[in-house]
């Protein structure tokens, strides 16, 4: 039985003291509670995971309504003027009941869906450490939180994002008004910002590009910037990088205690979406991503939630906010075969 850690405190002092030499898993949207951290017996053996369709069957469906989030996109707008946030990221929930058990990492296998590298990260962590026993969370995040090799740190935060086209006009229209769009490079400039802020003093060299990149999923456009620093002090870990910069604004807000606040009131706990799944090793390497498309898969393996966010600036339309929800929750949706 591997070594099992609830927290990140927990893990980093594992780390620490040399009683294990990795961890892997996953910690919530927020960073100081429960975590499900594990240290494998083998790290860095992994079993190849095949795809194999599923045959879901959905006998209950609950989700936030699309009126009731776009009333709650009114209420950060009114936050915005109120000047309590700059920038909050609001998410609707989905919960499916499913007809059959899903097995979690055939389900993973299933996320991984040919040459798109964006969606080529997997992950199936079991929450047993976190207390919930038997539930996993499982998907495939296009954001790299933070990766830590030897003393160089990259970041590769997600923001401002446009549904796919269904036609290859539609779709490079689509592109085109993102990169246009002064609310979505807005929504994209207080994540980097953040991490810029956060990552300038512990780095001697810290390279961020002017203006955000485009980069896509099977479902949606995102901008996207790629973040490169040296750390000055090495003993600086990947763990520490993880839970020091998340949750940024790609999944919280600004300020951050502000938005954690207003999302918490609104949405109510987020547990273990839009925190970060990765691991680190004893060296201090690392990689976390953040846990976006993903689901918790419960313990009869019959109950799926699942969540989409989008990211509410000045300006962000409470019905086009209600559409990109749909976009996103279809990385999940086509991973079940629905
Ligand atoms: C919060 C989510 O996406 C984040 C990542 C990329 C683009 C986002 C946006 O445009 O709002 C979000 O910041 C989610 O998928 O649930």
């Amino acid at each position: 039985m591997a070594a099992e850690f609830p927290s990140v405190a927990a893990a980093r002092a594992a780390l620490l003291t040399g009683e294990v030499t990795a961890v892997t898993g996953a910690f919530g949207f927020d960073s100081t509670g429960k975590a499900a951290l594990l240290a494998p017996h083998e790290f860095g053996e992994t079993t190849p995971l095949r795809s194999r369709p599923v045959d879901t069957v959905v006998t209950d469906r609950d989700i936030t309504p699309a009126a009731v989030h776009a009333d709650r996109v009114r209420a950060v707008l009114d936050a915005i003027d109120e000047g309590r946030v700059g920038k909050a990221v609001l998410a609707r929930t989905l919960h499916l009941t499913l007809d059959a058990p899903l097995d979690p990492e055939a389900l993973a296998a299933r996320f991984t869906p040919g040459s798109d590298a964006a969606t080529t990260t997997a992950f199936a962590v079991p929450l047993d450490a976190a207390g919930r026993v038997g539930h996993w969370l499982i998907g495939a995040s296009p954001e790299l939180l933070v990766r830590r090799t030897g003393r160089v740190v990259t970041c590769h935060p997600f923001a401002g994002t446009a549904p796919r086209g269904t036609d290859a006009v539609s779709d490079r229209a689509a592109v085109e008004s993102l990169r246009a769009s002064d609310k979505d490079l807005r929504e994209h400039a207080f994540v980097v910002d953040s991490l810029v802020d956060a990552l300038r003093p512990l780095c001697c060299e810290l390279d961020v590009p002017d203006a955000p990149r485009i980069e896509s999923t099977p479902a949606v456009w995102h901008l996207a910037t790629p973040i490169r620093g040296v750390l000055a002090d090495e003993s600086v870990t990947a763990l520490d990088l993880a839970a020091l910069l998340s949750p940024t604004p790609a999944v919280c807000g600004t300020p951050t205690a502000a938005a954690a606040d207003l999302i918490a009131e609104i949405e109510g706990s987020r547990d273990f979406y839009a925190g970060a799944v990765g691991w680190c090793d004893a060296s201090g390497d690392g990689e976390w991503l953040v846990s976006i498309r993903c689901l918790e898969l419960d313990a009869a393996h019959t109950g799926v939630t699942t969540w989409a966010g989008g990211g509410v600036v000045a300006g962000s339309d409470p019905d086009a906010e209600v559409a990109e929800t749909e976009a996103k929750f279809r990385t999940v949706l086509t991973a079940l075969g629905l």
